[in-house]
């Protein structure tokens, strides 16, 4: 069955067609989009980069990369009937004649949707060279890529460059996260079962704990990694998206601006980190050497491309407070970073002590519930509750035992697949759904918050600590919760 309604037809233009993003993700998404029926038939995509090349040659491109990225088996008929879709304009982006290109394409009736899977710093020249072509009208959506600037300023220049040419609801900020459907499920598991709406403040929750781990490297893109280090790519925007829909209040209902201003909020009233409270609520690191799943490898330093005096940190371990009313004395710890034992994205939340030990016979520390949500890999929700141990024994017949209700989604869902957050959000684009894309307030909001901390590291002059590769970060990010009485919980280790 082919659900044309589905999207919209539109001319999907992927600027940067040659990129790793567009290369590793974005043409498997569009592959997998075309296989659940979800693309429009009158839908065109359209390669743009500088280098020469035949339409032919484009399509074989696209072809050795969607078979070479997508991890299931490929349908012959769903990638032929993709690539009959694909044409392919060579563009310097910064050549503004070059952008008579897209004439064609403008004048058909589709909607144009402009991905942008470029550094940031040329978005401004692609807005430009549109224009100079005269392709924009009210109609045509651009997609940002993140991050938008390495600083409150610069984003604030490139998002004032795309504003010249387009209202905000042309502009669709994305962070892939935000399409992931574990990150999606946080707003059903909060705001769709009483057990958790009702629980979730100071009164019932002791801190939280957000962990994104990646047991990978730089990757070859240690250029663009050493200027943004973890902090700008993945704390302003991942971490901190993760943490709003987590800290927000229920929103009036799904809408995009219902949603993003709750986020909002939560950003705005982030306690300020300087360089009055830095050391005591920031950790950075950079790896050294070591081993992962038993195999060597190199140092952040030693990586190729790199340099050897690179103070650029890999992990960071923030403690973040939010001064409202809902969160007052619930510290929030966030912590990410390149090479950890391996890739594991979860969130924990502590609730509360008994103030009451009943059971202290036999279990003299109650432990407090966890609810733990895994976010990837192994995507499911767990809980930790205290059971009676079956048998006629024990002290007072009441042995106790910790236990976990868990909700595995591959056990559950065991005949939906889960989709790659590029999917959804190149959907969402094409059906002009804003709701996951970040609005400019949430951006600058955010980088706000950040440029104190990097303000502040910059001023004290120190270094990063080292860590192992293979290891869970410095030391000093355990006595970040330890000196409060407290443990990063043990993060899984999974095959990744
Ligand atoms: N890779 C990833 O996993 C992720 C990337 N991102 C973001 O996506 C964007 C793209 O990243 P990524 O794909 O990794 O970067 P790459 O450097 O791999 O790709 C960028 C592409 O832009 C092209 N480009 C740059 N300047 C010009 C120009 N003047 N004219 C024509 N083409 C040009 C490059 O072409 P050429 O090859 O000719 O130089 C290259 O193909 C960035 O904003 C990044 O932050 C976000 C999340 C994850
Ligand atoms: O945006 C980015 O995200 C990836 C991690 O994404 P995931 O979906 O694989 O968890 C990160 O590796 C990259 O450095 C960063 O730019």
């Amino acid at each position: 069955m082919v659900l044309d309604n589905h999207s919209n037809p539109c001319d999907f233009v992927l600027y940067g067609t040659g990129g790793d993003l567009a290369r590793r993700k974005l043409l498997p998404s569009l592959y997998q989009l075309e296989k659940a029926n979800l693309l429009h038939k009158e839908t065109r995509i359209v390669g743009a980069a500088r280098q020469e090349m035949t339409d032919e040659e484009y399509v074989q491109m696209a072809e050795e990369n969607i078979r070479k990225f997508n991890s299931d088996a490929i349908c012959e008929d769903t990638l032929k009937r993709l690539l009959t879709r694909l044409d392919y304009i060579k563009i310097d982006f910064k050549q503004m004649d070059d952008y008579k290109a897209l004439k064609p394409y403008a004048e058909s009736k589709r909607t144009m949707v402009c991905y942008f899977a470029t550094p940031p710093s040329i978005f401004g020249d692609i807005c430009n060279g549109m224009h100079h072509a005269g392709v924009i009208d009210p109609s045509l959506r651009v997609v940002l890529e993140k991050p938008i600037g390495h600083d409150l300023e610069s984003s604030k220049v490139i998002n004032d460059q795309v504003a010249e040419y387009f209202n905000e609801d042309q502009i669709y900020r994305i962070d892939h996260y935000l399409g992931k459907e574990t990150v999606l499920n946080l707003i059903a598991l909060r705001f769709a079962n009483s057990i958790f709406t009702n629980n979730w403040d100071h009164n019932c929750i002791d801190h939280v704990q957000i962990s994104v781990a990646e047991s990978v490297g730089i990757e070859g893109r240690w250029g663009y990694f050493d200027e943004a280090g973890q902090m700008r790519d993945m704390v302003q925007n991942h971490l901190l998206q993760i943490l709003t829909l987590i800290a927000m209040e229920p929103p009036a209902t799904l809408e995009a601006s219902s949603i993003r201003n709750e986020k909002v909020k939560v950003l705005k009233a982030l306690r300020p980190i300087n360089s009055t409270n830095v050391e005591e609520n920031t950790v950075r690191g950079q790896y050294v050497n070591g081993f992962i799943n038993g195999k060597e490898v190199p140092g952040y330093l030693e990586e190729p491309d790199a340099n050897t005096v690179s103070q650029t940190e890999t992990f960071v371990a923030l403690k973040v407070e939010i001064d409202n009313w809902r969160w007052a004395g619930v510290p929030f710890y966030l912590r990410t970073g390149k090479r950890l034992p391996s890739k594991v994205s979860e969130v924990v939340i502590y609730f509360k002590k008994q103030p009451h030990n009943l059971f202290k016979d036999s279990f003299p520390s109650l432990p407090p519930n966890k609810l733990t949500i895994r976010l990837q890999p192994d995507e499911g929700v767990e809980v930790t509750v205290m059971n009676k141990l079956p048998g006629l024994t024990g002290s007072k017949g009441m042995d106790l035992q910790k236990t976990k209700l868990n909700l595995s989604f591959s056990e559950t869902f065991k005949d939906e697949r889960i989709a790659d957050a590029y999917e959804k959000l190149i959907l969402d684009v094409m059906l002009g759904n804003q709701t996951l894309f970040v609005h400019r307030d949430e951006v600058e909001q955010a980088w706000t918050w950040v440029d104190g901390i990097m303000d502040a590291w910059r001023a004290s002059n120190e270094p990063p600590a080292p860590y192992q590769a293979g290891t869970w970060g410095p030391v000093a990010s355990i006595a970040l919760l330890a000196k409060e009485g407290r443990a990063w919980y043990e993060g899984r280790v999974t095959k990744k």
